[in-house]
């Protein structure tokens, strides 16, 4: 991707102060989907690294509860990987592994359906953006849990002075640097 599409799509995100507290700069990605030209170079992008740095299938592809719903679902379909969602407590049925985590701005519970990880199956977590890494951090822990490898975490956005990717245990890749 050019530096002109990710300056074009930077100039897209919206900037909100003190949301959802005080002290909080929120960076909201929705603007970007008023543009299906930027969707489709973002998704573009990652898709081309992903399959030009993994020899191996990718069997999974785990999008986090809500906002890594909007681009996980997209990858796996072109990488001709299953999806499989970690949600917050509560809202998935049947057996789940769970994870407590904090985040930027408060605490969660995540979960997943055990039944979605193979044993061995090879697994790269999206989502939108990556801040302490909490809460990516706590996705991996899942994957673990049900005897799957994380083999790359990939993000639209990474704040870059929080340095949230020192907490994660394989690859990091973010396609734009905040
Ligand atoms: O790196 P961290 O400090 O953990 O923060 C990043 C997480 O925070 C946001 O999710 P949020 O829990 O706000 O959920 P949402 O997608 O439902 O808005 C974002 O989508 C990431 O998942
Ligand atoms: N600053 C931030 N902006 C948007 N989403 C976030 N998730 C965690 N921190 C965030």
């Amino acid at each position: 991707m050019s530096n002109y599409d990710i300056e074009r799509i930077k100039s897209m995100l919206g900037t909100h102060a003190d949301f959802p507290k005080e002290g909080i700069v929120f960076k909201d990605m929705f603007p970007v989907f008023q543009d299906p030209t930027a969707v489709e170079a973002l998704i573009t992008n990652i898709v081309h690294h992903l399959t030009s740095t993994h020899k191996e299938k990718i069997d999974v592809v785990v999008g986090l509860d809500a906002r890594g719903f909007l681009f996980g679902p997209l990858i796996a379909l072109r990488l001709g990987a299953a999806f499989a969602p970690v949600r917050k407590a509560g809202k998935l049925p049947g057996d789940c592994a769970r994870a407590v985590y904090a985040k930027e701005y408060g605490e969660d519970v995540f979960e997943i359906q055990k039944s979605a990880i193979k044993p061995n199956a090879r697994v790269v977590i999206v989502d939108d953006l990556i801040a302490t890494g909490g809460s990516a951090g706590a996705a991996g822990e899942l994957i673990k849990k049900c005897d799957g490898k994380t083999v790359e975490y990939v993000f639209v956005m990474e704040l870059d002075f929080l340095n949230g990717r020192k907490v994660l245990d394989a690859p990091v890749y973010s396609l734009i640097h905040l």
